[in-house]
């Protein structure tokens, strides 16, 4: 699945790539950084995620020869064309780790190419992480809440087209436990797993014998879904005879799921049924239109539900579409570059830089991060980068270089983690952040902050623009 075209980008890319070709460009070396302006879901943190697969896409990518032919009819010159046909992404990249806790307006990832390359890359950078993010981010909103529970990303049949693809690997990162996504559990090695559909009871005349064939079918994970003519007057006892007719040959059923109603009461009521037929061990399952909202209304009413399966919600990222990640050139040929906007809020930061995460004695992270040149080692004071006046002394604090160089020479540096690695690692950076950026309302919001030096170079460079006009 990671073999993109370099098509698989926006035509301006193109255009401008082909002017730095033929003004000789092309051998400028250009800094560019990625971050976002907006959490989602008016939370307080982001997930971090789809790293892995950008760099293993970004170092295979390049143009094939029906590629070259389409940009030919596209207008595109020959010379430039012969270009693109040795194209290959050979920059560095430093970024966060994959499945750390971000924040907005403070570079996540960076990536110094030649203008060419990293022009060219742009759009798929922020396709992969982006969409992976704001996924990433729903899915932990929705672990934070679920504690111990299982879940299960039921999400492909509603998510936009083939985005359902990396929507379950951002799910796990998250802290999901599973998919029914077969495609993206085989790529990704995420466990697999389903019950039954209601086309599958109706299509019998009976629905405990459509109960027992399934249970003669999938002895070892059966899951009988009990809503479909009456849940406590049918289903359930329908699945506790087969669930006695399985201990008979030595077998469990695993559990039963709940997909309308009061998931509340139904749950509730069926675990009353099951632990009166002596079944406790029969798990009870949940879906139908869940997000982090109502499962946390769920657990506080006690429902027992033990596994919820989670679609349109998660994979949609409902109610945000999308993540506002941008890339935003920093320095080329040798300068220091600068985007003005009316709204300061928008003024990019120039040069090559590091981010310093400020933790106390006891490891903890304190709600700050700090935005300095790559050359800085330790941060002194951070400034409010759009209110001078507000600075803050953070030399006692421990600070923890976050942008980490992940590819070089166009080659992978790091080495592969498994989904669940990534995820235990998100979950032990989020337990590092203060209760206060966790909660829904009103969340607190984390301190960005720039160093004297860099707050510097951004007046020079606004000075100077300003001169020019
Ligand atoms: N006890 C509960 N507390 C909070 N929300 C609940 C509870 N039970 C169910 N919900 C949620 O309420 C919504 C109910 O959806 P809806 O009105 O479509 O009901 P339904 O039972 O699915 O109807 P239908 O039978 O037409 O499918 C769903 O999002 C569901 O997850
Ligand atoms: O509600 P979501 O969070 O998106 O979860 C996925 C939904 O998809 C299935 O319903 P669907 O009606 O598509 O199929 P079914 O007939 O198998 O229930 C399933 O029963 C869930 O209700
Ligand atoms: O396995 C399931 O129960 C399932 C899979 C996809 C969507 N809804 C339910």
């Amino acid at each position: 699945m990671n073999n993109f075209s370099a098509t698989y980008t926006d035509q301006y890319q193109l255009s401008m790539a082909q002017v730095y070709f033929k003004k000789g460009h092309k051998d400028h070396t250009a800094i560019f950084d990625y971050y976002f302006r907006k959490l989602p879901y008016q939370g307080g943190y982001a997930i971090f995620s789809g790293l892995e697969d950008l760099l293993e896409i970004i170092s295979k990518l390049k143009f094939n020869e029906s590629d070259l032919e389409f940009l030919k009819l596209q207008g595109f010159d020959d010379e430039f064309l012969k270009y693109l046909k040795d194209f290959r992404f050979r920059g560095t990249i430093y970024s966060a780790q994959e499945g750390d806790v971000v924040f907005p307006t403070r570079p996540i990832l960076q990536v110094e190419a030649n203008i060419i390359e990293a022009q060219i890359i742009e759009t798929i950078l922020l396709n992969l992480l982006n969409f992976q993010t704001l996924i990433a981010t729903k899915a932990s909103r929705i672990r934070l809440v679920a504690g111990d529970a299982a879940l299960l990303d039921f999400g492909l049949r509603r998510a936009q087209a083939t985005g359902g693809f990396y929507a379950s690997r951002a799910a796990m990162i998250g802290g999901f436990n599973g998919t029914s996504n077969v495609l993206a559990g085989k790529e990704f090695d995420i466990p697999v797993s389903g019950t039954m559909a209601h086309s599958y009871i109706q299509s019998y005349d009976d629905e405990l014998e459509a109960f027992r064939d399934f249970a003669v079918g999938r002895p070892e994970d059966c899951v009988l879904l009990v809503d479909t003519y009456n849940t406590l007057k049918s289903g359930v006892p329908n699945a506790i005879t087969v669930a006695k007719e399985m201990e008979a040959r030595g077998q469990k059923l695993l559990a039963i799921r709940l997909d309308s109603g009061d998931l509340s009461y139904f749950a509730r009521q069926s675990r009353k049924l099951l632990d009166e037929a002596g079944l406790n061990y029969v798990k009870i399952a949940a879906s139908n239109q869940l997000d982090e909202h109502v499962i946390k209304s769920l657990l506080e009413q006690q429902a027992p539900i033990d596994i919820f399966g989670v679609g349109t919600n998660l994979v949609t990222g409902d109610p945000d579409g999308a993540l506002d990640g941008v890339y935003k050139l920093a320095f080329s040929n040798g300068k220091p570059r600068i985007k003005i906007s009316e709204s300061i809020f928008k003024v990019t930061l120039p040069h090559k830089k590091q981010v310093f995460r400020m933790k106390d004695e006891n490891g903890k992270c304190i709600g700050a991060d700090a935005i300095g040149l790559s050359q800085e080692e330790k941060i002194t004071e951070m400034f409010h980068p759009f209110e001078p006046y507000k600075s803050m002394d953070v030399s006692k604090f421990h600070q923890e270089a976050i942008l980490q160089k992940v590819m070089e020479n166009g080659e992978m540096l790091i080495s592969k983690r498994t989904l669940k690695e990534i995820s235990d690692y998100s979950l032990s950076r989020l337990s590092e952040l203060p209760i206060e950026y966790k909660r829904f309302n009103n969340p607190h919001i984390y301190k960005i902050g720039i160093s004297d030096r860099l707050r510097d170079e951004r007046e020079k460079l606004i000075k100077s623009s300003k001169q020019k006009l």
